[in-house]
């Protein structure tokens, strides 16, 4: 342990020391784990709290304080494989407020007034109070107008050569607009907005690939790649905040004018931001941004707030890590740990199961959190997260609030792996992923609760079984007051139900019974797409009403019998049996039939299948005595056979006339039966 700084201090306990200790090389490991690697462990409100304690400490103790203690450092010197760059004027750190009250900008008010010498008599001090944006530090070297560096913040004295990655940001300009200074460094922040990020969160998840934990994260690993084509795919933006080195050019006297002079020069500067006089306005400001810190199209992570006068900044100068002109004064954490308590599935709208994590509650990016989505099977498996960790949840803007990670540490118990369930939660019907989907899917769309408002909006469509004046309105009273629950319900109300409906007089419950009325005479073709039954959309419904001709034969094939319809593949052949092969589809099925919906049917396509020539393929080539090729087309398909166009190992019979050429040949050569005219006709004759 060193020795006290100043004799007559307190030793400090062992206890304290070894504390000391355990924060700095804790607090080691996630800088590099954050500054060098871009893939923290710990959410930054953890890290905050590690920092916050040994800050402390070492104030109540300033024995313990080594150089190398984090609190004396500014992020973490690079380790990477790009190129080293010596800044000319350091960049540094903002403190940070301890208190996260309005009180705060008074905190800082006051220590700027002792720290200037003001006496209470003096008038206040003037502060530029703008957006403390939550990605990276980035310095830009303009010579003569032309960038020619960037680099990273690094350690404050060294940073990352990334000028190659930066020339794929299009709001940095390479070139500054009517000035030429010899050295103009400028200083701001590189990060990614938060609808970008969704997007491409929501590309990898797709993809079934790793997803990213924030905005934050993820720009600093796009600047530090090593190839610049990847920078270039992630969409990375700037603002300007500050200046480093300077030559040649005449730096305003206020912090405010300097970022006008910015914006002025084609650097991105944001338009939120003041002036003030004394703490008032700053804890104006705080607060206002707070109000709209949801709405923003970029993460923050508090204000910034300096003083405004160049002069006094100067009077006031620098700390070891930080100015002692600035301060950052925080909003609540997006991201914070907390327990997993459970995992439940959550049925949404269109049958998707969501697994839903249950939350020791949290206060989260300013409101209190006790659920988040997993999003998948998948995505929850890959991140390793089992009921009773520590987890981070994250909640930033309008996004519904998620768990990004679990915290680092070893189970004291086995926990198993979370497995979805194989039925419904809701209404207990099998559960289903299709082929290549990472989604789980409940079947029971007719009888799924959850599916319902969904599942009855869509059965009155236009499209569907056409009830005129049934929409969302009146779809959602009729689930939330339980008057529907299956479809067959609809036609099972009397006047008096729909009467009793908000914003329903006499005249409107008359004219949409007589419209529920006038909807039971259908096709089969509405009625099918009515059902909602996945994959099969209005040409899908035509296609299996035509074949089939017959509900009950629909109902009654199986895959096999599915996938002889045109146009339609095993996806959709799934999709359907396994509808049908649901007994509480089926009672809905013949509850509607039994209110009365009706449609003409006929015996089908899929009748042909017992005919003499069903499943066998003719080619017509050259000319034949009495038959037109479109009458003898109809004689084969009348017998069950279908007619190709060209000759393949699968034809079964080429009929061949007067001059037939090269299909003629091809059938030889292939070994396939050859008739003429007399040899069709007595084929057909057979049964
Ligand atoms: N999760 C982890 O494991 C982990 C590890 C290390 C650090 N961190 C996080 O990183 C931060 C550490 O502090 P720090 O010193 O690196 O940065 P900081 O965020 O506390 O403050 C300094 C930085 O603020 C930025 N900034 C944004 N807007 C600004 C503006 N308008 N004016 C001036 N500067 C502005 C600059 O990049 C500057 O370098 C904390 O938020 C901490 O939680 C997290
Ligand atoms: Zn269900």
């Amino acid at each position: 342990m060193s020795l006290p700084l100043f004799p007559d201090e307190a030793p400090a306990s062992a206890d304290a020391a070894a504390r000391a200790a355990q924060l700095r090389s804790s607090l080691q490991h996630h800088a590099h784990r954050y500054y060098v690697r871009d893939d923290p462990e710990i959410p930054d409100a953890e890290y905050d709290r590690l920092f916050t304690e040994l800050r402390a400490l070492e104030e109540a103790h300033p024995g313990l304080r080594t150089p190398d203690s984090p609190t004396q450092r500014v992020g973490a010197a690079p380790v990477s494989e790009l190129a080293p760059v010596r800044h000319a004027v350091p960049m540094l750190s903002i403190y940070t407020e301890t208190d996260t009250s309005p009180a705060g900008a008074e905190a800082f008010d006051a220590r700027v007034r002792r720290e200037l010498g003001l006496e209470a008599s003096d008038p206040p001090v003037q502060y530029a109070a703008e957006l403390k944006f939550d990605g990276l530090a980035l310095n830009l070297r303009y010579e003569h107008g032309v960038l020619v560096q960037a680099a990273t913040r690094g350690d404050g004295e060294t940073g990352e050569d990334v000028t190659a990655n930066v020339r794929t940001i299009g709001q940095i300009p390479l070139r500054l607009r009517g000035a030429e200074p010899s050295v103009l460094e400028v200083r701001g922040e590189v990060y990614m907005r938060r609808d970008a990020f969704e997007a491409l969160n929501e590309r990898q998840r797709q993809r079934g690939e790793k997803t990213f934990v924030n905005p934050r994260n993820t720009a600093a690993g796009a600047l530090r790649q090593l190839d610049p084509a990847i920078t270039a795919q992630r969409p990375l933006c700037f603002f300007a905040y500050g200046l480093g080195e300077v030559q040649g050019w005449a730096v305003p006297d206020t912090h405010a004018n300097l970022l006008d002079a910015l914006a002025a020069l084609g650097l991105p500067v944001c338009a939120d931001r003041t002036v003030v006089d004394g703490p008032e306005g700053l804890v104006a400001f705080h607060a206002a941004i707070a109000a709209r810190r949801d709405a923003l199209p970029f993460d923050i992570d508090g204000i910034v707030y300096k003083v405004n006068h160049r002069d006094l900044q100067q009077q006031l100068g620098f700390k070891t890590r930080e100015p002692r002109w600035a301060v950052a004064h925080k909003y609540p954490a997006q991201e914070q740990a907390t327990r997993l308590n459970a995992i439940d599935i959550q049925v949404g709208r269109t049958g998707k199961l969501t697994p839903v994590a249950k939350l020791e509650p949290v206060f989260v990016g300013g409101t209190t959190v006790s659920n988040a989505t997993l999003h998948n099977a998948f995505e929850l498996r890959r991140k390793g997260v089992r009921v009773g960790d520590q987890v981070i949840v994250r909640r930033a803007g309008d996004v519904i609030p998620e768990v990004v990670g679990r915290m680092p540490g070893a189970r004291a118990h086995y926990v198993p792996n979370f497995a979805m369930p194989k039925a419904c939660p809701v209404c207990g019907s099998p559960v289903e992923r299709d082929p290549g989907s990472l989604e789980h899917r409940c079947t029971g769309g007719l009888v799924c609760g959850a599916q319902r408002k969904q599942a009855l909006l869509h059965f009155a469509g236009r499209r569907a079984m056409d009830v005129e004046g049934l929409g969302d309105k009146l779809v959602d009273q009729l689930v939330d007051a339980d008057l529907v629950r299956t479809l067959p319900d609809l036609y099972r109300l009397g006047f008096v139900h729909w009467a009793a409906l908000e914003r329903m007089g006499d005249k409107s419950a008359q004219k949409l019974l007589a419209n529920l009325e006038a909807s039971k005479q259908t096709t089969l073709a509405r009625f099918l797409f009515s059902l909602g039954i996945r994959h099969v959309g209005e040409t899908t419904a035509k296609d299996l009403a035509k074949h089939f001709g017959q509900l009950d034969a629909l109902m009654a094939a199986d895959e096999a019998a599915l996938l002889q319809v045109p146009d339609v593949g095993p996806v959709v052949a799934h999709s359907v049996h396994s509808f049908f092969a649901n007994p509480l589809n089926r009672e809905a099925v013949e509850q509607l039939r039994a209110v009365g919906i009706a449609w003409p049917e006929h015996a089908g396509a899929a009748a042909a299948s017992e005919l003499p020539q069903a499943g066998k393929t003719f080619v017509l080539t050259g000319t034949l005595p009495t038959l037109s090729r479109d009458e003898a087309a109809a004689l084969i398909e009348a017998a069950g056979g279908k007619v190709a166009g060209s000759v393949s190992k699968k034809t079964h019979y080429v009929v061949a006339g007067e001059a037939a050429g090269s299909k003629l040949d091809k059938a030889r050569e292939l070994g396939v039966t050859v008739l003429d005219e007399a040899g069709l006709r007595a084929l057909l004759s057979q049964d």
